[in-house]
């Protein structure tokens, strides 16, 4: 990237810092003619696609040598050494669908089952055996290890099941011995459990019905572009909205931990891509939804089993086609693309790859012949492209193009390389930009000291971590005050919005895209989202004052009982603003009722001339807000230096908030 941004002349590059949308056509097109005569691009561009070049392709060799360790660490017990062996060598080894028999996957999975049966993860075993069997129906070990997990669960007649398809496929006579010894115990625990009248427990759990959705609209405001409005009171609590992604991509720090589909962490028996060896995903459904369905495995595959009983044959049947057929079919896979042994996805800036998955799920959408320019302008999002810092248009300019290049492997007739078309996903990265929201999840740091020590509490101590970031369409929508009525929150990829207060129709819903009031002082919550987002909050938080704003940096007197405080020079700035309009106001002389806070009424007294003692902080432009009505003289404050004690926390000015009844300013 530092290599091709250095490689672009000034004037082009002072073209770009300076351009407007509109002129976005044209300068791309002229960087576009200065790459495609530049060796250093088409280098790079070859070390992005070429499949050869590529560290993420399936590498049989790799896997096999991955194998031996895994089984050199099982043999000597060390399972957990060998479970990870056993997975890297699975996300090595290709698929190899042509050999019928056993295949490395195949063993590999069994291998890795045998593991998590030694290590008492008796689910995620027998996850893994029904692995083997879609990828080779007839192994006989994956049968006799899926009937020894059955047998572990209490599952009997599966067990039994699961071990007389084995026998029947197994060729050895000693191999056919061991089968017959698990089976007569499966046998003899099914009749134990029949005659003491004991079943498995079959019942699910019901899941509560979830609360109806608020009925929302989509409104103009005067100073923040579309809001998203209630149309009737909201309580609090109430599940606001609730979305699917659009597209969405795993975080580069959490590939190895997360499931690179749902965003959940990943268990034991993670799976990895059918077709290329970054991803990992936490289920099969994960790995369908993310990157198609690779093995299509249709009921001839097993054939030639004759003698098979019938039920047996359908049993065998829901195993090995199992997953496939319950997949919601409408979700288009938005990992495929991206497997072809390209180097481009693993290295690309997560933005820029998750950029390449919506072009591509929008021309899927669209059915490719229909696929025209237009095609991201459907999703209808705002973005910040006038606004941005020249660096990263001249960045949005580079990555657009190279991209484009990546995806035209795939979607050469749709996507074509030109000026149009870089420059529809320049604004495409400038909306990720603004409207991409960081999916969360809840997580304990690591606890250092012993437990019951107050810090260690892990309630305390949770903290939410980013692990993805996702288009939400009507998400969106939403906008920010760092006063929210909102939160939200993710289960799996999916977005659900909560209110937080009881909120009055026709109110405008809005959440916290960071910064909230309480947390950080107004000038910081500003200069976050001019950075962030690129826009000046005009959120009430903002343009109204608020107590918290104006204490959370305050100096507070060191003398016992004053309650008096001043602002730091900086925030001062910001609050000036603030107060300006609020004496420029037609309540300058006469007090309002400000804020009900627990039953008390606050006060904003505005005077006329301000009160003599701080003069002097006015002069240095300081505002001094005391707290207190009881305070008259304040020059105590100013002896010390006027330095008092800092006080950061809003929490312990709120015992203030409540024992003060006015403000003086
Ligand atoms: C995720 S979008 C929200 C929807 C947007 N208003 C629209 O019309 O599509 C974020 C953009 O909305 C605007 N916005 C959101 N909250 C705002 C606020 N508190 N003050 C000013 N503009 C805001 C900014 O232009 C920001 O870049």
């Amino acid at each position: 990237m530092e290599t091709l941004k250095s490689a672009v002349p000034d004037v082009l590059k002072r073209e770009i810092s300076k351009s407007t949308p509109a002129e976005l056509p044209s300068t791309c097109s002229s960087l576009l003619d200065f790459f495609h005569n530049l060796p250093q691009f088409h280098q790079m561009i070859k070390d992005l696609t070429d499949p050869s070049m590529a560290l993420c392709c399936k590498d049989r060799i790799a896997a096999l040598e991955a194998k031996l360790k895994g089984n050199g660490c099982f043999s000597k017990g060390e399972y957990p050494n060998a479970l990870l062996f056993y997975s890297q060598a699975l996300r090595l080894a290709p698929v190899d669908m042509d050999d019928m028999k056993i295949n490395l996957v195949a063993l590999l999975y069994v291998n890795r089952a045998s593991t998590l049966q030694k290590m008492g993860l008796l689910l995620e075993c027998l996850r893994d055996c029904s692995r083997a069997l879609r990828v080779s129906p007839c192994y006989a070990k994956a049968w006799f290890r899926r009937g020894k997990a059955n047998i572990s669960l209490g599952k009997f007649e599966d067990a039994i099941r699961d071990l007389n398809i084995s026998l029947k496929v197994e060729i050895s006579s000693s191999g056919k011995r061991q089968i017959e010894a698990e089976l007569t115990t499966a046998l003899d625990k099914f009749k134990e459990m029949g005659s003491s009248g004991k079943k498995t427990n079959q019942n699910q759990s019901e899941v509560p019905d979830e609360p109806d959705q608020v009925k929302l609209q989509c409104l103009l405001t005067t100073t923040k572009g579309r809001g998203m409005f209630c149309v009737d009171d909201v309580s609090e609590a109430s599940l606001v909205h609730k979305e699917d992604p659009y597209a969405a991509i795993i975080l580069k720090k959490c590939r190895e931990t997360h499931c690179h589909f749902c965003f959940n962490e990943l268990p034991a028996d993670a799976i990895s891509c059918a077709s290329c060896s970054i991803p990992l995903y936490c289920s099969d459904r994960c790995q369908i939804q993310a990157g198609g369905q690779k093995f299509d495995r249709s009921s001839k595959s097993f054939s030639g089993l004759e003698g098979l009983a019938d039920d047996l044959k359908n049993y065998m049947s829901n195993v090995v086609l199992a997953g496939a057929s319950t997949l919601d079919t409408e979700h288009i896979a938005e990992h495929r693309h991206e497997c072809q042994g390209f180097h481009w996805p693993l290295i690309l800036p997560s933005e820029v790859v998750l950029a390449g998955r919506i072009i591509v799920k929008a021309i899927e959408q669209k059915g490719r012949a229909s696929a025209d320019s237009d095609l991201i302008g459907f999703l209808d999002l705002s973005h910040n492209y006038l606004q941005l810092p020249p660096e990263s248009k001249l960045e949005m300019h580079i990555y657009s193009i190279i991209l484009l290049h990546c995806l035209q492997h795939f979607y050469r007739a749709e996507l074509p390389i030109n000026g149009i078309m870089v420059s529809k996903l320049v604004i495409l990265l400038s909306q990720i930009q603004v409207n991409s929201m960081a999916v969360v999840r809840m997580q304990a740091p690591e606890v250092k000291g012993p437990i019951y020590e107050p810090e260690n509490t892990l309630t305390s101590s949770l903290e939410q971590v980013k692990v993805g970031q996702a288009v939400y369409v009507a998400g969106s929508l939403f906008n920010h005050s760092c006063q929210p009525n909102i939160h939200t929150y993710f289960l799996s990829r999916t977005l659900h919005v909560q209110a937080t207060e009881y909120i009055l129709a026709g109110s405008e819903l809005e959440l916290s895209y960071g910064p909230q009031v309480g947390h950080w002082d107004c000038k910081d919550r500003q200069r976050l989202l001019e950075d962030c987002y690129s826009f000046t909050c005009q959120c009430t938080g903002c343009s109204e004052l608020n107590v918290p704003d104006l204490v959370i940096n305050a100096y507070r007197c060191t003398k016992l009982n004053c309650l008096g405080v001043i602002l730091d020079r900086t925030v001062t700035r910001c609050e000036k603003h603030k107060l300006k309009l609020l004496l420029d106001g037609p309540t300058f002389y006469s007090s309002r009722p400000h804020k009900q806070v627990e039953g008390l009424e606050f006060q904003i007294l505005v005077a006329q001339v301000p009160c003599v003692h701080f003069l002097e902080e006015l002069a240095h432009n300081m505002i001094q807000v005391p707290l207190s009505h009881l305070i008259s003289d304040h020059s105590h404050i100013m002896s010390d230096g006027g330095r008092g004690r800092r006080m950061r926390s809003p929490f312990r000015f709120k015992n203030m908030w409540f024992r003060a009844t006015k403000f003086w300013i």
